[in-house]
């Protein structure tokens, strides 16, 4: 594609560049191909423009990079520079226009907790119907059969939104293998940093927001701003906006909207157990390995049985029901349809055949918020002791540590803190910030031992939760990556246990 097709209206390219030819585009030097345009950003940890040099050695025919003066070198290379106030913005819109291919429906999910499963969930909603659905987050792309893919192979970065460029050069493979609805989460760094922006989305939910990242936002009010842009500038016009106004972000979120006026004719779609709800949840109910739960929505009552642990599923089913009903299905298969989803991966997920009978359920939680809701969401089936287990990530917001240490202790019997993730940092001092929060913690590791150690313990009623890494199946300690899963790890040990027993 010429320069000047990808760029118009986005920057002012010179007479002499407009008709280079592009043949790709990354903000990572070491993605760039012969014939790319490489865009230099400013990030977190290092600026991009130290790169450029880099990318034109690698075949960067063209860089876009901000307005800030270029300094020696830069400023004397034969390569055209076009500079711009946004480049990731930019670069984001150059990606959607030199990949052209969406599906027709894009519905994106954003909020502290709830992502992954509402993201699953409306996937599933809409494969039931068959619709050709896909979705994209943590769990990575799925939902397409890559045998009509010609065997091309997703390879996106493993993070919950990818970059622009990975998000656009994987849909449009997607829309060829006849994908119609997509399915997306939408991280609040992914939105910050323009992941999406190029996208046509139809349809937003917010499910929550609550302390997690402030390592990156600095304050809850700049994280509830990063949250908002999918909303007050990404939504398309005409586009349904579903949010939990149970949530005081999400009743602030409605109110942004509403100001908005009809310029932008946003559908606005509310939920919770608040009278003015939308969809009001009347009650959620557990009854032995189900939920019931029951929805009002104008005027008539939804009598819903799920199959899953934890009020708070139930209430990321209602969001991807309320988003299928946006989507254009009708009630009985939205809302009807929850009756029939299987839990995501990891969340809240069982481990079964433990010989004393204890329920072992595996859960991402790694916030303050997530942890209390799963702990509380497994009270009821608890008739003896309910344990959990978890430790917190390194080089991550350390604020956490200590309010997830004294959650655990207020809302478990038996507190085992273990290893996460611990990166760069010293694990024993992550394990020690929780447990100053929690004096009736016992310190257990490395995971797999403090996860045999509780199992060990583990009588008829017993309740462990296993809780931080859900879906995951490495841990990242120091610079190495290595293999663990904590369900894997689970079922090898039950499995150990119940051959000792025979
Ligand atoms: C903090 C953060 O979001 N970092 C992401 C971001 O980095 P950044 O822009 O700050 O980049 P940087 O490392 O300072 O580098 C600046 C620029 O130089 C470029 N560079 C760098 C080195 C080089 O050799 N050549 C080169 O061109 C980089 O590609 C980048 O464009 O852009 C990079 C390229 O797209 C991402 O890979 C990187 O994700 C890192 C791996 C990461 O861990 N991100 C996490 C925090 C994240 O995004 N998490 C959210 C979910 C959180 C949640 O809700 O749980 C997610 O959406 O996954």
């Amino acid at each position: 594609m010429h320069l000047s097709d990808l760029l118009k209206n986005l920057a002012d390219i010179p007479d002499q560049a407009a008709s280079i030819k592009i043949g790709g585009m990354s903000e990572n030097s070491r993605a760039i191909k012969p014939g790319d345009m490489f865009a230099a950003v400013a990030g977190s940890s290092t600026d991009g423009r130290i790169y450029i040099k880099a990318a034109i050695d690698a075949g960067a025919r063209v860089i876009l990079t901000d307005m800030r003066p270029l300094e020696a070198p830069l400023d004397d290379l034969d390569t055209p520079i076009i500079m711009v106030e946004n480049p990731r913005l930019v670069l984001a819109k150059a990606a959607a226009r030199f990949w052209h291919k969406q599906p027709g429906m894009i519905a994106a999910v954003t909020g502290t907790n709830g992502k992954t499963s509402t993201t699953d969930f409306l996937r599933q909603l809409w494969t039931r119907v068959t619709w050709q659905a896909s979705s994209i987050g943590t769990l990575g792309v799925k939902g397409t059969d890559t045998r009509k893919m010609d065997g091309k192979i997703l390879d996106l970065p493993k993070l919950t939104t990818p970059d622009s460029v990975s998000l656009h050069s994987a849909l449009s493979p997607l829309c060829d293998a006849g994908v119609t609805h997509l399915a997306l989460e939408a991280s609040s760094h992914g939105l910050v940093q323009q992941r999406l922006d190029g996208l046509n989305i139809h349809i937003a939910a917010f499910t929550n927001l609550t302390q997690d990242h402030l390592d990156h936002h600095n304050d809850m009010e700049s994280y509830f701003i990063a949250k908002s842009h999918l909303f007050m500038d990404l939504l398309m016009h005409a586009g349904a906006a579903i949010i939990n106004i149970d949530d005081p972000y999400g009743r602030r979120l409605c109110d942004m909207l509403t100001a908005q006026g009809d310029a932008r004719q946003i559908v606005i779609q509310t939920f919770g157990f608040a009278d003015d709800a939308d969809f009001q949840i009347e009650k959620i109910t557990p009854i032995d390995n189900i939920l019931d739960m029951s929805v009002k929505h104008d005027g008539k009552s939804w009598h819903i049985p799920l199959a899953m642990s934890g009020t708070f599923q139930a209430v990321n089913a209602l969001t991807a029901g309320i988003m299928a009903y946006m989507s254009g299905l009708p009630l009985q298969d939205s809302l009807g349809g929850l009756a029939y989803l299987k839990p995501a991966p990891g969340r809240m997920q069982t481990v079964t055949g433990h010989p004393q009978g204890a329920q072992i359920v595996v859960d991402f939680a790694h916030t303050p918020d997530a942890l209390r809701a799963a702990l509380e969401a497994l009270r009821p089936e608890v008739s003896h002791k309910l344990y959990v287990l978890f430790g917190c990530g390194g080089d991550r917001d350390p604020s956490k540590r200590a309010l997830m240490g004294a959650i655990a202790d207020d809302a478990a019997d038996v507190v085992i803190v273990t290893d996460d993730n611990p990166r760069s940092e010293d694990p024993a001092s992550i394990r020690s910030a929780i447990m100053a929060a929690s004096p009736k913690s016992i310190e257990i590791f490395p995971r797999d031992t403090a996860i045999k150690t509780a199992l060990e313990q583990l009588v008829e009623g017993d309740v462990l939760l296993i809780a931080g890494k859900g879906h995951e199946t490495v841990q990242l300690i120091g610079d190495e990556t290595l293999p663990f899963s904590d369900i894997s790890v689970a079922s090898r040990i039950i499995a150990d246990m119940k051959e000792a027993h025979k």
